[in-house]
């Protein structure tokens, strides 16, 4: 194996069995334009109870968007390294190019760019709970690219609305108020992120994105016809393929629903598996609060019989701290929201 390869390879333990994929057709597929609000919340509680995970059609963003973003992303990709590197993200603003993720000790075979929903928001510039200095994260666009930023842009606020109409229905199906949870986001950190998968000569040994949990309150995921997206389900035995659909998103909760629903809802790990032949393009937007938050679970689902099960925490210190172990490949794992387990 040459040696620019070595950092990717991964462990034993972490690396892709390619002979036991369980074909399951059962990842929900939701139409959003179902026009009971009742069963439509219904069966998103059941798709998040029991997966995490979930695609979704007629979420009213046009097939012709998605095809101008995919332009873009890869005229972005094919831009030199030299350019992408004046856009390279760093430990204070994490935001922008980046080509040295890592997951599990292993550096993910991909690249990505990473652009901020709120251009100019703050975060704590460390996670030691005496630090109060913030850090500016600002976006970085590239130049030689003139219809860049504003196709991004456009594509960066319609997600925005779609995922607040999934944070709504969401919270409706825990019970709770459809703006329970609205005020968390004035200042939010959400982002869009282009990523970039090329194909592996190694695709048994390294991996897209390794197996991980996101660390938002829910992700919308939008993918190319290549796949490789995968759900772990222990119940059914291993790792489920999240099959592309035309025109479908796919929806998975993150750390932070996990931990206000009190855990009837999971944040599923998942991870991307690469090809050998077919690169893979995927364009997330990530929901993610403003960084004063105060995570816990919600009041609503906590009672004499059901105790809370997370400590409250501060959002902007976690990520401080999930954003400083993308930069270095830790012996100390970062921190994980079991960490705030309240334990029986
Ligand atoms: O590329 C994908 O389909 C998903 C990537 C992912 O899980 C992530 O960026 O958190
Ligand atoms: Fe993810």
């Amino acid at each position: 194996m040459e040696d620019i390869y070595s950092a990717y390879i991964l462990s034993t333990e972490h690396r892709p069995d390619f002979s036991t994929f369980v074909e399951v057709d059962e990842i929900p597929v939701i139409d959003l334009s179902e026009t009971s609000q009742e069963n439509l919340i219904l069966k998103i509680g059941k798709a998040c109870e029991k997966w995490g995970f979930f695609q979704i059609i007629n979420h009213g963003i046009s097939s012709d968007l998605i095809l101008k973003v995919e332009k873009e992303a890869k005229k972005f990709f094919e831009l030199s390294m030299e350019e992408k590197n004046t856009l390279k993200r760093d430990v204070f603003n994490a935001i922008g190019y980046y080509d040295a993720e890592h997951t599990k000790k292993a550096k993910d075979w991909k690249e990505v760019y990473d652009f901020l929903a709120k251009d100019g928001v703050q975060i704590p510039c460390s996670d030691d709970p005496h630090d109060l200095e913030l850090c500016t994260q600002k976006n970085h666009w590239p130049q030689s690219l003139p219809h860049f930023r504003e196709i991004m842009e456009e594509y960066g606020g319609k997600l925005e609305k779609l995922a607040y109409k999934l944070l709504e229905l969401i919270s409706l199906s825990l019970g709770l108020s459809g703006d329970k949870f609205l005020d968390c986001f004035e200042n939010q950190l959400s982002l869009t992120r282009l990523n970039y998968y090329p194909p592996c000569p190694f695709p048994e040994l390294a991996l897209g994105v390794g197996p991980h949990r996101d660390p938002c309150v829910l992700s919308i995921v939008v993918q190319d016809d290549t796949g490789g997206l995968q759900v772990k389900k222990n119940i059914i035995g291993g790792w489920v393929p999240i099959k592309p659909i035309p025109d479908a998103f796919v929806v998975n909760l993150g750390d932070i629903f996990q931990v206000w629903s009190n855990d009837k809802y999971e944040s599923a790990e998942h991870r991307v598996v690469l090809n050998s032949q077919k690169e893979r393009f995927s364009y997330p937007f990530f929901l993610f609060p403003s960084h004063h938050t105060i995570l816990k679970p919600a009041e609503e689902l906590v009672s004499e019989e059901v105790s809370a099960k997370y400590k409250a925490y501060n959002f902007g210190k976690y990520y401080a701290n999930r954003t400083h172990a993308d930069f270095t490949i830790q012996e100390v794992e970062g921190i994980e929201i079991h960490d705030f387990k309240i334990l029986d």
